[in-house]
């Protein structure tokens, strides 16, 4: 469960101090003024929070809210802090590193995702980042599957017609869509999660898994037989390509009008890693022209995705509100893993998964 205002109250020795209506903030003094002190930048799932609290080791501040803190106001209330917990709407960068000032020496992200970080600038300042890789695997492969499914089987599609009055007669060819069996399914991006999505779609009796990445990944492709290819092959090949690499500079836009001109108009696309990997106009023209079949996207550029983004007006285009992760139970494992992250990094010890920069 998300962790409430009141359910907050209710743990010990914390102090809400809500300054005034646009200041949600919470704050956990201690006593020992001496210990180092923490910025949490949202309001995080309970399980964090009690690891924070019990631990005895840090003193910190707490956005309490569901939207970001306005970002004048970071940057005040970073100052001095010697350690800091975000999500990945933060951009932690040079000015925002500069506010913090010399004392920062612990990043702490709940997220996989690191995109929202200036690496170099952490590096230059030598402060080590914690990031919550794996808890959130099972998560995202499982909403990968569904939105898929839903994308090539016109769920959103069909429950619309069912609701609107029109579903006729049972009709041959009414919102039929692709199915998985006999499929090639193509991964950009084989990692942990991309494992994941093919165990998943393997007893769909997909036929064949490809794959491409910066380099063969044999360990991880033997885990679920696939193929290494390039990436124009795996655009010819795939009957449904999952995009599941991270948003770096190199793969800024990989997903663009040359990879859908590859792609066969039956082929269904799905991305569940980060808006910036496509293209949106060449995406949108792909979708509109018939060049690829459908989409299903969890992620756009920007987000929210604005209401009158041309990519709503298409039937065969599922968008969702980048919710890939969003189980109690994962969004807890999250912020748990980020609370420990930000102990093992402030004591100077090795951190349960920490970013190598
Ligand atoms: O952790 C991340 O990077 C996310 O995108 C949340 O699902």
């Amino acid at each position: 469960m998300w962790c409430s205002r009141v359910s907050l109250r209710r743990l010990q020795r914390i102090v809400v101090a809500p300054l005034n209506t646009s200041s949600p903030v919470i704050s956990m003094q201690r006593a020992k003024s001496t210990l180092p002190r923490v910025y949490v930048t949202r309001r995080v799932p309970p399980e964090g929070l009690r690891i924070l609290n019990e631990s005895g080791q840090v003193q910190y501040e707490l956005w309490d809210s569901d939207d970001p803190v306005p970002r004048q106001e970071l940057l005040k209330r970073v100052r001095g802090v010697d350690g800091l917990v975000c999500v990945l709407t933060e951009k932690i960068d040079a000015e925002l590193l500069d506010a913090a000032g010399p004392n920062l020496r612990v990043l702490s992200t709940m997220s996989v995702g690191y995109d929202h970080l200036s690496l170099d600038e952490l590096k230059k300042r030598g402060i080590r980042v914690g990031y919550t890789p794996d808890v959130l695997t099972d998560a995202v492969a499982e909403l990968t599957v569904a939105l898929l499914l839903t994308t090539s089987r016109r769920l959103i599609e069909a429950t619309h017609e069912a609701k609107t009055g029109g579903w006729g007669t049972w009709r041959t060819m009414w919102l039929c869509g692709y199915e998985l069996a006999n499929s090639t399914v193509g991964i950009l991006g084989l990692g942990r999660i991309g494992v994941a999505i093919a165990e998943r779609l393997k007893p769909f009796k997909v036929k064949k898994f490809i794959y491409t990445d910066v380099a063969p990944r044999p360990e991880l492709a033997s885990m679920i037989q696939a193929e290494y290819v390039s990436m124009e092959e795996l655009a010819k090949q795939s009957d449904f390509l999952a995009i599941c690499c991270a948003f770096t500079p190199e793969t800024k836009e990989i997903c663009n009008k040359k990879l859908f001109s590859q792609m066969k108009n039956t082929s269904v696309f799905i991305n569940t890693s980060r808006g910036g990997v496509v293209n949106q106009e060449d995406l949108y023209e792909a979708l509109s022209s018939g060049q690829i079949a459908a989409a299903g996207l969890d992620v756009t550029t920007p987000e929210p995705l604005p209401t009158d983004h041309p990519l709503f007006t298409l039937k065969n285009c599922v968008i969702l509100p980048h919710v890939a992760s969003a189980s109690y139970s994962t969004r807890n494992a999250m912020s748990a893993l980020a609370a420990n992250n930000l102990l093992a990094g402030l004591s100077g010890e090795p951190m349960p998964k920490e970013l190598k920069l």
